[in-house]
């Protein structure tokens, strides 16, 4: 590539920011007529979450749960096993039945699913904070491991804006290879086919991030405040994994485990009256334990009347949130003699929520910024 032509009006000094000369630099090139395009010296930030339907009838519903369980870091069954179990058992009923759950939770007004919805707003603020700190020089995007807006495009567009250095951001507060590692692998996918391959960080897992915690801990005073009542118990949901995955060094469980523990105490609530649990088990297999709704049901049983549930794992609702938790959990308990059932939101949008994406990302832009 050949190198920019600096007119002499060009005056580096009087240009506002860093930021700003880029940008004039930009525009002072002068290429030959058969050059390409070349654009560099951005900032590109990818945020990415897991992926939800496109629509809630059944085949947008099974395109989804396909891309999803055929997965190996997800499902790591061998395939001559799994692909019979999946393609002639699972995909026949469960799009069908998820789809229902979906229409429980869906976004009517842009019809999305709501992870799609809190999606597009984490990135949206997060580009306009940046842009106060270094005006145009940063470019947010955001994608999803599975369906639409997908990573490859996503990448695209940001090397299309001049971004050369890029963030891959995976929303998972706690790493495990069925989520982080998968986002990244779809990336990095990508980048195999790319001719001029831009350099590469990933953020890395946030679980006992003094922000976060602080942030889930203002975040449950703001929401437990306006309650009736206060719990009795309070639960801490994260999405379980098979039990084998852990034995097998993913160390999702142990940094969830830090997660709540460090939540607990900055809230200064009773070990006794506070638990961590695991959600949404999908087939046979034993997952991590103690299982979110057998605990829900044997705590209603016992005789617990108030309890509260948040899910500090999840950045943003999704169906395992706001259908699982606030729907079928708050069921059992109020089923099994439970009184009063809360299910404390994500962290989503919310300004809480958007400090520790905009921490997160400042301290991974350092030494590029
Ligand atoms: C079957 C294996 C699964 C593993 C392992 C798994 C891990 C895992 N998932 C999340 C976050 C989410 N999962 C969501 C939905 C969802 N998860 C699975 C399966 C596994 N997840 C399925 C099949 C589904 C789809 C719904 C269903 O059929 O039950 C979602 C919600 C997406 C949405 O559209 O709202 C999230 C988020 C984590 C964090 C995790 C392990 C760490
Ligand atoms: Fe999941
Ligand atoms: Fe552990």
């Amino acid at each position: 590539m050949n190198e920019i032509v600096q007119p002499s009006s060009f005056d580096v000094e009087a240009a506002r920011s860093h930021a700003d000369a880029r940008e004039a630099q930009f525009r002072a090139v002068k290429l030959p007529s058969d050059h390409p395009q070349v654009k560099a010296g951005r900032l590109g930030v990818l945020i990415m979450n897991l992926g939800t339907p496109e629509a809630t009838s059944y085949w947008p519903m099974r395109a989804y749960l396909k891309e999803f369980l055929s997965d190996k870091r997800v499902i790591e069954t061998p395939r001559w096993l799994w692909w019979p179990i999946l393609n002639l058992i699972i995909l026949q009923t469960r799009p069908k039945k998820k789809g229902r759950d979906y229409d429980l939770i869906w976004n009517k007004e842009r019809n999305e699913g709501p992870l799609k919805t809190i999606t597009r707003s984490q990135a949206e603020q997060a580009q306009a904070h940046l842009k106060q700190i270094a005006g145009d020089r940063v470019v947010v995007d955001w994608a999803m491991r599975y369906g639409q807006p997908a990573v490859k495009p996503a990448l695209e567009n940001l090397l299309a804006q001049g971004c050369d250095r890029i963030l891959l951001v995976p929303m998972y507060p706690q790493y495990s290879a069925a989520t982080s590692a998968t986002a990244c692998d779809k990336a990095f996918e990508a980048l195999m086919t790319m001719r001029w391959q831009p350099s590469v960080r990933v953020a890395p897992p946030y679980h006992d991030d003094p922000v976060y915690i602080d942030a889930l801990a203002d975040s449950m005073r703001k929401e437990l405040a306006k309650l009736d009542f206060e719990p009795e118990m309070i639960l801490t949901s994260f999405h379980g994994v098979p039990r084998k995955y852990l034995l097998q060094g993913d160390p999702y469980h142990c940094q969830c485990a830090k997660t709540s523990r460090l939540l607990r105490e900055t809230l200064g609530w009773p070990k006794e009256r506070w638990m961590l649990t695991f959600q949404s088990r999908f087939g046979p297999d034993e997952w991590l334990q103690p299982y979110t709704d057998e605990t829900v049901k044997g705590l209603a049983e016992k005789g617990v009347k108030r309890l509260a549930i948040v899910a500090p794992g999840f950045s943003a609702d999704c169906l395992e949130t706001l259908e699982e938790l606030d729907g079928e959990n708050r069921e059992i308990f109020e089923h099994n003699g439970g009184e009063k059932f809360a299910y404390l939101p994500c962290l989503n949008d919310s300004e809480e929520g958007m400090r520790v994406i905009d921490h997160v990302v400042a301290r991974e832009l350092q030494g590029w910024l």
